[in-house]
Protein backbone atom coordinates (compact mmCIF):
# COMPACT_ATOMS: atom_id res chain seq x y z
CA UNK A 1 0.00 0.00 0.00
CA UNK A 2 1.96 3.22 -1.12
CA UNK A 3 0.31 6.28 -1.37
CA UNK A 4 1.94 9.59 -3.56
CA UNK A 5 2.88 12.00 -0.46
CA UNK A 6 4.07 15.28 -0.29
CA UNK A 7 5.63 15.75 2.61
CA UNK A 8 7.50 19.09 1.56
CA UNK A 9 4.06 20.47 0.03
CA UNK A 10 2.83 22.17 3.37
CA UNK A 11 6.15 24.18 3.40
CA UNK A 12 6.79 25.28 -0.02
CA UNK A 13 3.36 26.89 -0.50
CA UNK A 14 2.57 24.30 -3.26
CA UNK A 15 -0.87 24.37 -2.62
CA UNK A 16 -3.96 24.74 -5.14
CA UNK A 17 -3.95 27.69 -6.53
CA UNK A 18 -7.69 28.32 -5.96
CA UNK A 19 -6.74 28.30 -2.28
CA UNK A 20 -4.07 31.00 -2.52
CA UNK A 21 -5.11 34.57 -0.90
CA UNK A 22 -3.95 37.83 -1.02
CA UNK A 23 -2.67 38.17 2.67
CA UNK A 24 -0.88 35.00 4.90
CA UNK A 25 2.30 34.78 3.54
CA UNK A 26 3.41 33.60 6.43
CA UNK A 27 4.90 29.82 5.78
CA UNK A 28 2.20 28.18 8.60
CA UNK A 29 -0.46 30.27 6.80
CA UNK A 30 0.89 28.46 3.56
CA UNK A 31 0.27 25.32 5.76
CA UNK A 32 -2.68 25.55 6.52
CA UNK A 33 -3.50 26.66 2.90
CA UNK A 34 -2.81 23.23 2.04
CA UNK A 35 -3.61 20.91 5.14
CA UNK A 36 -6.96 22.01 4.63
CA UNK A 37 -10.92 21.36 5.92
CA UNK A 38 -10.93 19.11 2.89
CA UNK A 39 -7.38 17.15 2.71
CA UNK A 40 -7.78 16.75 6.72
CA UNK A 41 -10.76 15.10 6.03
CA UNK A 42 -9.43 13.38 2.97
CA UNK A 43 -6.81 11.92 5.72
CA UNK A 44 -9.37 10.74 8.12
CA UNK A 45 -11.62 9.47 5.56
CA UNK A 46 -8.22 7.01 4.20
CA UNK A 47 -7.38 5.82 7.90
CA UNK A 48 -11.46 5.19 8.87
CA UNK A 49 -11.48 2.23 5.35
CA UNK A 50 -8.15 0.83 7.12
CA UNK A 51 -9.51 1.16 11.16
CA UNK A 52 -13.06 1.16 11.45
CA UNK A 53 -12.80 1.63 15.28
CA UNK A 54 -12.59 5.20 16.89
CA UNK A 55 -10.02 6.21 18.92
CA UNK A 56 -10.74 8.03 22.33
CA UNK A 57 -7.15 8.62 23.68
CA UNK A 58 -4.39 10.34 20.95
CA UNK A 59 -1.11 9.66 22.49
CA UNK A 60 2.23 11.27 21.15
CA UNK A 61 5.29 9.63 21.77
CA UNK A 62 8.33 11.79 22.48
CA UNK A 63 12.32 10.63 21.61
CA UNK A 64 12.59 7.35 22.45
CA UNK A 65 9.42 6.92 24.00
CA UNK A 66 7.72 5.04 20.73
CA UNK A 67 7.54 1.76 22.67
CA UNK A 68 4.50 2.90 24.69
CA UNK A 69 2.92 1.72 21.27
CA UNK A 70 4.36 -1.59 21.87
CA UNK A 71 1.46 -2.13 24.75
CA UNK A 72 -1.70 -1.66 22.40
CA UNK A 73 -3.01 -4.73 21.60
CA UNK A 74 -4.89 -6.02 18.48
CA UNK A 75 -3.32 -3.29 16.95
CA UNK A 76 -3.31 -1.87 13.56
CA UNK A 77 -0.23 0.32 12.29
CA UNK A 78 -0.14 2.47 9.86
CA UNK A 79 2.59 4.09 8.16
CA UNK A 80 3.03 7.55 7.50
CA UNK A 81 4.14 6.72 4.75
CA UNK A 82 0.96 5.06 3.48
CA UNK A 83 -1.01 8.04 4.46
CA UNK A 84 -1.71 10.58 1.64
CA UNK A 85 -0.49 14.49 2.31
CA UNK A 86 1.41 13.13 5.61
CA UNK A 87 4.79 13.85 6.65
CA UNK A 88 7.49 11.69 8.06
CA UNK A 89 9.97 11.34 10.88
CA UNK A 90 13.44 12.11 10.26
CA UNK A 91 15.00 12.36 13.92
CA UNK A 92 16.64 8.84 15.53
CA UNK A 93 14.16 7.71 17.74
CA UNK A 94 10.93 8.70 16.57
CA UNK A 95 9.52 6.19 14.06
CA UNK A 96 6.91 7.00 11.48
CA UNK A 97 3.70 5.17 12.51
CA UNK A 98 0.06 5.78 14.11
CA UNK A 99 -0.88 2.63 15.84
CA UNK A 100 -4.46 2.08 16.58
CA UNK A 101 -5.34 -0.39 19.26
CA UNK A 102 -6.68 -1.24 22.53
CA UNK A 103 -4.93 0.16 25.89
CA UNK A 104 -6.02 -1.05 28.77
CA UNK A 105 -9.78 -0.79 27.89
CA UNK A 106 -9.58 2.04 26.07
CA UNK A 107 -9.22 2.46 22.15
CA UNK A 108 -6.17 4.47 21.17
CA UNK A 109 -4.16 6.15 18.41
CA UNK A 110 -0.48 6.46 19.34
CA UNK A 111 1.56 8.56 16.84
CA UNK A 112 4.82 6.81 16.76
CA UNK A 113 7.02 9.82 16.22
CA UNK A 114 6.56 13.06 15.34
CA UNK A 115 7.44 15.78 13.71
CA UNK A 116 10.09 19.07 14.88
CA UNK A 117 10.18 22.27 13.57
CA UNK A 118 14.38 21.79 12.66
CA UNK A 119 13.31 19.23 10.23
CA UNK A 120 12.15 21.94 7.87
CA UNK A 121 8.48 21.40 8.85
CA UNK A 122 6.58 24.48 9.80
CA UNK A 123 4.75 24.47 13.40
CA UNK A 124 1.28 23.95 11.46
CA UNK A 125 2.69 20.91 9.53
CA UNK A 126 3.96 19.25 13.15
CA UNK A 127 1.16 20.01 15.09
CA UNK A 128 -1.62 19.22 12.27
CA UNK A 129 -2.39 15.63 12.95
CA UNK A 130 -3.68 16.40 16.17
CA UNK A 131 -6.63 17.99 13.95
CA UNK A 132 -6.65 14.63 12.48
CA UNK A 133 -6.69 12.68 15.66
CA UNK A 134 -9.33 14.47 16.85
CA UNK A 135 -11.39 14.30 13.67
CA UNK A 136 -10.70 10.55 13.89
CA UNK A 137 -12.59 10.84 17.25
CA UNK A 138 -9.86 11.01 20.26
CA UNK A 139 -10.96 13.57 23.15
CA UNK A 140 -8.27 13.05 25.00
CA UNK A 141 -4.07 13.80 24.21
CA UNK A 142 -1.76 12.79 26.02
CA UNK A 143 1.44 14.15 24.78
CA UNK A 144 4.87 13.02 25.81
CA UNK A 145 8.32 13.96 25.28
CA UNK A 146 12.00 14.15 26.39
CA UNK A 147 13.44 17.08 27.93
CA UNK A 148 16.49 19.13 29.39
CA UNK A 149 16.11 19.89 33.11
CA UNK A 150 16.17 23.39 33.73
CA UNK A 151 15.15 23.35 37.28
CA UNK A 152 18.00 22.68 40.01
CA UNK A 153 15.90 20.69 41.70
CA UNK A 154 15.21 17.77 38.73
CA UNK A 155 17.60 14.77 38.52
CA UNK A 156 18.01 12.67 35.16
CA UNK A 157 15.16 10.33 34.94
CA UNK A 158 12.94 12.23 36.67
CA UNK A 159 9.14 12.84 35.04
CA UNK A 160 7.46 15.91 35.06
CA UNK A 161 4.07 16.81 34.72
CA UNK A 162 3.42 19.70 32.11
CA UNK A 163 1.14 22.30 34.20
CA UNK A 164 2.02 25.15 31.45
CA UNK A 165 4.46 25.68 29.09
CA UNK A 166 6.53 29.15 27.52
CA UNK A 167 6.14 28.83 23.83
CA UNK A 168 8.84 30.56 22.36
CA UNK A 169 8.12 30.28 18.64
CA UNK A 170 4.64 31.57 19.41
CA UNK A 171 6.08 34.72 21.41
CA UNK A 172 8.22 35.65 18.27
CA UNK A 173 5.17 35.30 16.00
CA UNK A 174 5.15 31.65 14.95
CA UNK A 175 1.95 30.34 15.92
CA UNK A 176 0.81 27.09 14.40
CA UNK A 177 -2.80 28.87 13.97
CA UNK A 178 -1.80 31.75 11.85
CA UNK A 179 -3.84 31.86 8.20
CA UNK A 180 -7.24 31.11 7.71
CA UNK A 181 -9.27 29.94 10.67
CA UNK A 182 -11.53 27.67 9.27
CA UNK A 183 -14.80 27.36 10.96
CA UNK A 184 -15.81 24.00 8.75
CA UNK A 185 -14.46 21.70 11.86
CA UNK A 186 -17.96 22.28 12.87
CA UNK A 187 -17.32 19.34 15.35
CA UNK A 188 -14.80 21.29 16.85
CA UNK A 189 -14.70 25.13 15.41
CA UNK A 190 -11.69 26.42 17.63
CA UNK A 191 -12.05 30.15 17.69
CA UNK A 192 -9.68 33.08 15.64
CA UNK A 193 -8.70 34.11 19.30
CA UNK A 194 -8.21 30.88 21.18
CA UNK A 195 -7.55 30.77 25.07
CA UNK A 196 -4.39 28.55 26.27
CA UNK A 197 -4.41 29.31 30.13
CA UNK A 198 -5.73 26.03 30.44
CA UNK A 199 -4.51 23.81 27.84
CA UNK A 200 -3.21 20.86 30.14
CA UNK A 201 -6.21 20.01 32.08
CA UNK A 202 -5.96 20.61 36.10
CA UNK A 203 -8.20 17.46 36.93
CA UNK A 204 -5.95 15.14 34.67
CA UNK A 205 -2.86 16.60 36.11
CA UNK A 206 -4.37 15.43 39.52
CA UNK A 207 -5.06 12.31 38.78
CA UNK A 208 -1.61 11.62 36.97
CA UNK A 209 -0.41 12.83 40.31
CA UNK A 210 -2.95 9.85 42.16
CA UNK A 211 -2.00 6.91 39.78
CA UNK A 212 1.93 7.95 40.19
CA UNK A 213 1.55 7.84 43.95
CA UNK A 214 0.21 3.90 43.73
CA UNK A 215 3.64 3.61 41.57
CA UNK A 216 5.44 5.05 44.55
CA UNK A 217 6.79 7.45 41.14
CA UNK A 218 7.57 10.81 42.68
CA UNK A 219 6.21 12.84 39.83
CA UNK A 220 7.87 17.00 39.51
CA UNK A 221 5.62 19.55 38.00
CA UNK A 222 6.37 22.31 36.19
CA UNK A 223 6.43 24.72 32.64
CA UNK A 224 7.54 23.32 29.74
CA UNK A 225 9.76 25.65 27.64
CA UNK A 226 9.56 25.24 23.80
CA UNK A 227 12.31 26.17 21.68
CA UNK A 228 12.98 25.63 18.06
CA UNK A 229 15.91 23.66 17.98
CA UNK A 230 18.05 21.86 16.52
CA UNK A 231 20.80 23.42 19.06
CA UNK A 232 20.88 22.77 22.32
CA UNK A 233 20.79 25.55 24.67
CA UNK A 234 23.55 28.11 25.93
CA UNK A 235 24.34 28.61 29.40
CA UNK A 236 23.28 32.04 29.32
CA UNK A 237 19.76 30.65 27.66
CA UNK A 238 19.44 27.93 30.31
CA UNK A 239 20.04 30.93 32.74
CA UNK A 240 17.05 33.42 31.03
CA UNK A 241 14.54 29.72 31.29
CA UNK A 242 15.11 30.04 34.96
CA UNK A 243 14.28 33.61 35.28
CA UNK A 244 11.19 33.17 33.75
CA UNK A 245 10.40 30.17 35.62
CA UNK A 246 11.27 27.83 33.32
CA UNK A 247 11.59 23.53 34.80
CA UNK A 248 11.97 21.51 31.33
CA UNK A 249 13.40 22.47 27.87
CA UNK A 250 12.57 20.76 24.77
CA UNK A 251 12.01 21.02 21.15
CA UNK A 252 8.07 19.99 20.56
CA UNK A 253 4.93 19.84 22.45
CA UNK A 254 4.45 23.47 22.93
CA UNK A 255 2.61 24.07 18.77
CA UNK A 256 0.32 20.82 19.16
CA UNK A 257 -0.71 21.79 22.50
CA UNK A 258 -1.91 24.98 20.84
CA UNK A 259 -3.61 22.92 18.43
CA UNK A 260 -5.28 20.44 20.80
CA UNK A 261 -6.41 23.66 22.77
CA UNK A 262 -7.97 25.14 19.87
CA UNK A 263 -9.65 22.01 19.14
CA UNK A 264 -10.96 21.16 22.08
CA UNK A 265 -9.02 18.61 23.48
CA UNK A 266 -8.01 17.91 27.02
CA UNK A 267 -4.80 17.49 27.44
CA UNK A 268 -2.07 15.73 29.76
CA UNK A 269 1.70 16.46 29.17
CA UNK A 270 4.62 14.57 30.39
CA UNK A 271 8.39 15.28 29.98
CA UNK A 272 11.16 12.69 30.91
CA UNK A 273 13.98 14.86 32.06
CA UNK A 274 16.88 13.39 30.40
CA UNK A 275 19.53 15.51 31.08
CA UNK A 276 20.74 18.64 32.81
CA UNK A 277 21.43 21.30 31.02
CA UNK A 278 24.46 23.36 31.39
CA UNK A 279 24.52 25.30 34.14
CA UNK A 280 28.06 27.32 34.32
CA UNK A 281 31.05 27.84 32.36
CA UNK A 282 33.26 25.56 34.02
CA UNK A 283 31.00 22.61 33.26
CA UNK A 284 32.14 20.19 30.71
CA UNK A 285 29.03 18.15 30.23
CA UNK A 286 27.03 19.11 27.15
CA UNK A 287 23.78 17.33 26.24
CA UNK A 288 23.83 14.86 23.45
CA UNK A 289 20.57 12.85 21.42
CA UNK A 290 22.45 9.86 21.78
CA UNK A 291 22.15 10.41 26.01
CA UNK A 292 18.40 11.79 25.70
CA UNK A 293 17.36 8.45 23.76
CA UNK A 294 19.10 6.21 26.26
CA UNK A 295 17.27 8.02 29.21
CA UNK A 296 13.90 7.91 27.39
CA UNK A 297 14.20 4.16 26.84
CA UNK A 298 15.54 2.98 30.54
CA UNK A 299 12.90 4.69 32.06
CA UNK A 300 9.92 3.76 29.24
CA UNK A 301 8.42 1.22 31.32
CA UNK A 302 7.70 3.74 34.34
CA UNK A 303 6.18 6.41 32.37
CA UNK A 304 4.36 3.38 30.31
CA UNK A 305 2.89 2.11 33.52
CA UNK A 306 1.63 5.40 34.23
CA UNK A 307 -0.62 6.09 31.31
CA UNK A 308 -1.39 3.35 31.13
CA UNK A 309 -3.26 3.40 34.00
CA UNK A 310 -4.16 7.06 33.08
CA UNK A 311 -6.27 5.45 30.43
CA UNK A 312 -8.32 3.51 32.59
CA UNK A 313 -9.32 5.65 35.03
CA UNK A 314 -10.44 7.58 31.51
CA UNK A 315 -12.21 4.98 30.88
CA UNK A 316 -13.77 4.34 34.57
CA UNK A 317 -14.82 7.83 34.38
CA UNK A 318 -16.15 8.89 30.84
CA UNK A 319 -19.15 10.22 30.79
O1 LIG B 1 10.36 14.77 20.35
P1 LIG B 1 10.89 15.14 21.67
O2 LIG B 1 10.49 16.51 22.10
O3 LIG B 1 10.59 14.10 22.72
O4 LIG B 1 12.49 15.13 21.50
C1 LIG B 1 13.43 15.98 22.12
C2 LIG B 1 13.60 17.26 21.33
C3 LIG B 1 14.52 16.82 20.22
O5 LIG B 1 13.76 16.22 19.19
C4 LIG B 1 15.38 15.78 20.84
C5 LIG B 1 16.70 16.35 21.27
O6 LIG B 1 17.51 15.37 21.87
O7 LIG B 1 14.68 15.32 22.01
N1 LIG C 1 15.97 22.04 23.74
C1 LIG C 1 16.26 20.91 24.36
N2 LIG C 1 15.62 19.79 24.00
C2 LIG C 1 15.93 18.66 24.66
N3 LIG C 1 15.41 17.43 24.51
C3 LIG C 1 16.04 16.64 25.41
N4 LIG C 1 16.91 17.33 26.12
C4 LIG C 1 16.86 18.60 25.67
C5 LIG C 1 17.54 19.81 26.04
O1 LIG C 1 18.39 19.86 26.93
N5 LIG C 1 17.19 20.93 25.35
Amino acid sequence: MSHQTNSSAGLTGTADSSLSSSVGEHPNAITNRFYTYERVEEIVGFIQKLVTTKPEIAIICGSGLGGLAELVTDKIVVPYADIPHFPRSTVVGHRSNLVFGNLNGLYVVCMQGRFHPYEGYTTATCAFPVRVMRMLGAHTLIVTCAAGGVNKGFSVGDIMLIKDHLNFPNLAGNNPLIGHNDERYHLFPGPRFPPVGHAYDRAYLLKMKEVAKKHNVELREGVYCGLGGPCYETIAEINMLRILGGDAVGMSTVHEVTLAAHCGFRTLGLALITNKCLSDYNTTYEPVHEDVIRISELKANELQQLIFDFVGFIKDHRT
